[in-house]
This record gives C-alpha cells, sequence and structure tokens, in this order.
C-alpha cells in the first residue's frame, strides 16, 4: 500500500475536515496538513489524523536560521509525522542541520524534504524577487543543492519532475504539488499537470487539494484520480 496522492487539507472548518476524513481510508490517500490549519488547530489535529493511522505530510515550509529549522524539525518528528519540510532558499547550513538532528532523533525519522520553487511562481514572479533563470533552471539548481545537503527530495512541479529524475538522482522523492485533472480550476496554480501527466513524468507524489476538497463528490473524484495513474 503506497497511495501517491497527498490530499491537501485546507480547510478553515475542523468539523468540515472531519467530514471528509471520516469517509476517507489511508489506503487511498495519504494527507498534508499546511499553514492553514495547523494555525487554526495545531498539533493535536495533525497527532489525530496519525492515530487514525494516516500518513502525515506537515507541509509547514520552514525558513529560519539553522539551530530554529533544526529544532523545529524535531518537534514534528515527534509528532510522529511522515514528512517535513523546509525551503531549499534557506540554504545548505540550514538543511544540513536539520537533517543531521533528525538522523540523530532515532528511528522514527520523518522525509525532509525542501521547496524548491512554489507551483504558484512562473517566470515573471521569479524575475519580481531579482531572479532571472527560468523557474526549470532556478528548480535544478535548488534541487542539486537540496540533494548534495543530504535531504530525501523536493517540492517541485511535475513540469519540471523529468529534468530534476535525469540531472539529479532518479532515487530522489519528487513531491509535486499544482496537479490539475482535466477541465479542473488552475485557481493560482500556474505550473501544472494532470495527474497522469504528473506520474509518467516522474513524480513520486503528487499533492491535490481544491479538486478533491472541493468536488462535489470528493471521494469518487479521488478514486477517480487513483484509477487514472494505476
Ligand atoms: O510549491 C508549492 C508548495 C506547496 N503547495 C501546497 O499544495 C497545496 C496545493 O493545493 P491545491 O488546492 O491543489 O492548489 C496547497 O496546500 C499549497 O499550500 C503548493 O501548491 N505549491
Amino acid at each position: 500500500m503506497d497511495p501517491k496522492v497527498l490530499v491537501a487539507l485546507d480547510f478553515a472548518q475542523q468539523d468540515k475536515a472531519n467530514q471528509f476524513i471520516q469517509r476517507l481510508d489511508p489506503s487511498l490517500c495519504r494527507l498534508k496538513v499546511g499553514k492553514e490549519m495547523f494555525t487554526h488547530f495545531g498539533p493535536s489535529f495533525v497527532k489525530g489524523l496519525i492515530d487514525k493511522n494516516f500518513d502525515v505530510f506537515l507541509d509547514l515550509k520552514f525558513h529560519d536560521i539553522p539551530n530554529t529549522v533544526a529544532k523545529a524539525c524535531l518537534a514534528a518528528a515527534d509528532l510522529g509525522v511522515w514528512m517535513v519540510n523546509v525551503h531549499a532558499s534557506g540554504g545548505p547550513k540550514m538543511m544540513e542541520q536539520a537533517q543531521l538532528a533528525l538522523q540523530s532523533n532515532g528511528t522514527n525519522k520523518p522525509l525532509l524534504i525542501a521547496v524548491t520553487v512554489l507551483t504558484s511562481m512562473d517566470q515573471q514572479q521569479l524575475s519580481a524577487i531579482g531572479i532571472n533563470s527560468t523557474p526549470e533552471e532556478h528548480v535544478l539548481r535548488l534541487a542539486k543543492l537540496t540533494h548534495a545537503s543530504g535531504l530525501d527530495g523536493v517540492v517541485c512541479s511535475a513540469q519540471e519532475a523529468s529534468l530534476l529524475k535525469s540531472k539529479v538522482a532518479a532515487d530522489f522523492t519528487l513531491v509535486t504539488p499544482g496537479i490539475r485533472p482535466e477541465g479542473s480550476d488552475k485557481g493560482d496554480q500556474m505550473r501544472i499537470m494532470t495527474p497522469k501527466q504528473a506520474i509518467d513524468a516522474g513524480s513520486d507524489y503528487l499533492v491535490i487539494g481544491r479538486p478533491i476538497t472541493q468536488s462535489s463528490n470528493p471521494i469518487q473524484t479521488l478514486i477517480d484520480i487513483n484509477q487514472s495513474i494505476l
């Protein structure tokens, strides 16, 4: 059992999230808790999901001085999450210290991955923050840095997946948001692919939020997506 879909639980109300989770099963998907739900409902919400046997990706994208980020990753490990992340732009010292802290912490080490370029960003958004490379070039640069820092993988868009599998490492875990099934609303995502295109390109895990959670039949939508990537 290795579900590829990580459902982004971006609900503002816990009862809405619970209604959805009650109808789920850990064989159908893993769950991602991000800044919105963690800020509203905190560690107890995450622990509740783990108690229901879900693998949880804690998507808090830590970005701070190395000591602070390492301690935050240890706190995530204490919760029992399956995966946690930092921003690669925090630099190699920050990433190395976080991975070392997790490795020295014992057996239940979560996967540690780093965000490269947010999937909501395109060339224009990158230029606006002073980066004059293409998204592909900048993702590749940050993914190489992440790999050299000893982390387990990166968050990137599926549009960069085949490039990273060939130029970084075939066993480097690629977690890709910006997944949009045919006909679904793009919203604020800029670098998108369908679930099948993403898996074919080399994505290991697909982060999917609104196309599932805002669907009129979320469970059937999830089942259909799983079917499309068999
Ligand atoms: O580059 C990134 C990093 C994280 N995300 C997160 O993934 C989900 C995507 O949700 P959708 O509703 O499918 O757009 C969301 O929680 C983001 O915070 C991302 O989209 N891109």
